[in-house]
């Protein structure tokens, strides 16, 4: 896979195939092409040659979205939209509002919606048809405040008014609700302290039992209890598997990682 035709292959040689339910972690230094692999399941970069499949079919011949739908990415960087927690996790309105708190609860959500965040709004600027912008001024004075709280709670524009690490959770709490079969973690737990990762990675094992799991993950403890490990390279797997295994082996890269780690 390349990113660009006059550019190197960022991925090559890849061969491997995974089980059903299987939380695999992925590891590899800065620029091993750790997060190409997810594009390239995702097919926002297709392959320069070979082929994907998911339950033995080639996602080159899925539309697109359809493949999207399968697989639930919780990136590094979350992107919110402007509206409320509950737009946010189901944008489609797709689910009740049960299944939206129960998925809220299971991802420890709830405690960041206890507190109200101020949202102004003007009723001439809720009617399209009357709002001009020289009443701007007059609309903020006039326009009353509501506070959001639980399902209502409002997210700023890009989820400016939550940190990096809340809105990886949110990003979980919406991989939850839509439970689909492949869940990729792309560094998703990195903004958490340790204690945190540790509690959001015994809810991903709880909650995504049914799902295949890819788990991107620069801190090893966060993938050491993955069922198998890949560990790429320079664009290459150089080892895929157990954890136990590669650690047996001092010689293996993943235990040089660990060793690199622990200096
Ligand atoms: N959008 C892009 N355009 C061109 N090259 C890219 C792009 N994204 C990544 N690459 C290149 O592809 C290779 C693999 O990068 P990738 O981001 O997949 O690595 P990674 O292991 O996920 O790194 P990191 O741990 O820093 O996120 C690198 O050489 C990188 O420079």
């Amino acid at each position: 896979m390349r990113y660009r035709p006059e550019l190197d292959l960022a991925i090559r040689n890849l061969s491997l195939s995974t089980r059903r339910f299987e939380k695999i972690g992925i590891v590899g230094r800065t620029g091993a092409g750790k997060s190409s692999l997810t594009y390239a399941l995702m097919r926002m970069v297709e392959p320069a040659s070979g082929y994907i499949r998911i339950d033995g079919v080639d996602i080159s011949t899925v539309d697109l979205q359809d493949l999207r739908t399968q697989i639930s990415v919780i990136p590094q960087d979350p992107v919110l939209f402007e509206g409320t927690i509950r737009d946010n996790l189901d944008p489609a309105h797709e689910y009740s509002d049960e299944q939206v708190w129960s998925a809220i609860h299971a991802g420890q959500l709830s405690h960041l919606l206890d507190t109200p965040t101020e949202v102004f709004v003007s009723e001439d600027i809720a009617d399209e048809d009357t709002f001009d912008d020289d009443d701007l001024d007059d609309d903020f004075q006039k326009g009353p405040w509501i506070e959001g709280v639980g399902l209502n709670k409002w997210v700023d524009y890009g989820g400016s008014n939550f940190s990096i690490g809340q809105r990886q959770l949110i990003s979980l709490c919406r991989a939850l609700l839509w439970r689909r079969k492949i869940v990729i973690l792309d560094e998703a737990t990195a903004s958490m302290d340790a204690k945190t990762d540790g509690i959001m990675q015994d809810v991903i094992r709880r909650e995504f039992e049914e799902c295949t799991v890819l788990t991107i993950a620069h801190r090893l403890n966060t993938v050491m209890d993955s069922d198998r490990i890949i560990v790429m390279d320079q664009g290459q797997v150089v080892e895929f598997d157990t954890p136990q295994n590669l650690l047996l082996n001092s010689a293996s890269h993943f235990s040089q990682l660990v060793r690199s780690k622990a200096t």
